[in-house]
């Protein structure tokens, strides 16, 4: 059983017990215990090939786990079983994803990008030809005031710089106003301003969704961890703060020292 902080009583919005996940006979997840609370941004590092995409292909239902039971603890009080549910019924319950690359409409305004995200759930056809009401308006400017691009507003997504473009998928995410989010290496690719600018968006978030931030570059990390899991051949090798995970001598092993040594 996986260790649960006892100095936070916060609620948990996420149980994932005793999960393991084979394919071709190797475990890519292995006997996994990882409890998320609600509100919290939760920081996922290590090493290629330790299992950290497999764990967000089953928490979004993706990947069905050989053993195990993963938890989403709706705020009613009711659990559901994520192990149960078609993957596309999991966006629907509040848990949305962002992948590495952006999957935002190029050739439509930051705007209607957004418009189109809130709206989603009523189909893309719909979508295109809704017209929002005052409130849908209010939300997408809350959502550009978020991610910074209120000034952008009528630029078209594809024109966006890089980072930009990560921002408001990441805002595409927002519009619908999840519980979860997952947040696969959201600095990729960055600059160091752009890569500052979205740990700030990141930590804005943080209390108002519960997040789940994959993430290589270990200055970004510090940038935004308060509590960091290691992952290690699908098992959680440590649980803690950033100094704490930074200074372990098994994660310097499998990890870090591996890290330092490729640069
Ligand atoms: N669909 C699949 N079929 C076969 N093997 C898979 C599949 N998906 C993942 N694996 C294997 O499971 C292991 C874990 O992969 P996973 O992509 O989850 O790791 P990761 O931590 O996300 O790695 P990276 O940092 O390189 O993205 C790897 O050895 C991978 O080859």
């Amino acid at each position: 059983m996986a260790h649960i902080p006892a100095e936070k009583h916060t609620p948990l919005v996420l149980s994932v017990e005793g999960v393991t996940k084979s394919f071709d006979g190797f475990k890519a997840i292995n006997d996994l215990n990882f409890y998320l609370r609600d509100g919290e941004l939760r920081t996922v590092i290590g090493p290629n090939g330790a299992g950290k995409s497999t764990f967000m292909d089953l928490i979004t239902a993706r990947t069905k786990p050989d053993e195990g039971k993963i938890n989403f603890h709706k705020d009613n009080g009711e659990d559901v079983d994520l192990t149960r549910v078609r993957e596309h019924h999991v966006s629907q319950l509040g848990i949305g994803r962002k992948f590495q690359n952006p999957t935002i409409y190029r050739s439509h305004t930051v705007y209607d990008n957004l418009k189109l995200s809130l709206s989603g759930k009523r189909g893309l056809l719909h979508s295109l030809f809704y017209k929002e009401s005052a409130s849908d308006r209010e939300k997408i400017y809350d959502v550009m005031e978020t991610i910074r691009l209120k000034d952008h507003a009528h630029d078209l997504a594809g024109a966006l710089s890089h980072g930009q473009k990560q921002w408001l998928e990441i805002g595409m995410l927002l519009a619908q106003d999840p519980r979860i989010m997952l947040v696969d290496e959201p600095a990729a690719g960055m600059s160091d301003e752009e890569t500052e600018r979205t740990g700030e968006l990141l930590l804005s978030l943080e209390g108002k969704h519960s997040l789940i931030v994959i993430e290589h570059d270990m200055e970004f990390v510090r940038q935004i961890a308060s509590r960091v899991t290691v992952l290690h051949q699908g098992h959680v090798l440590k649980e803690g703060s950033f100094d704490f995970v930074k200074s372990d001598p098994q994660v310097i092993e499998v990890y870090l020292g591996r890290q330092t040594r490729k640069h």
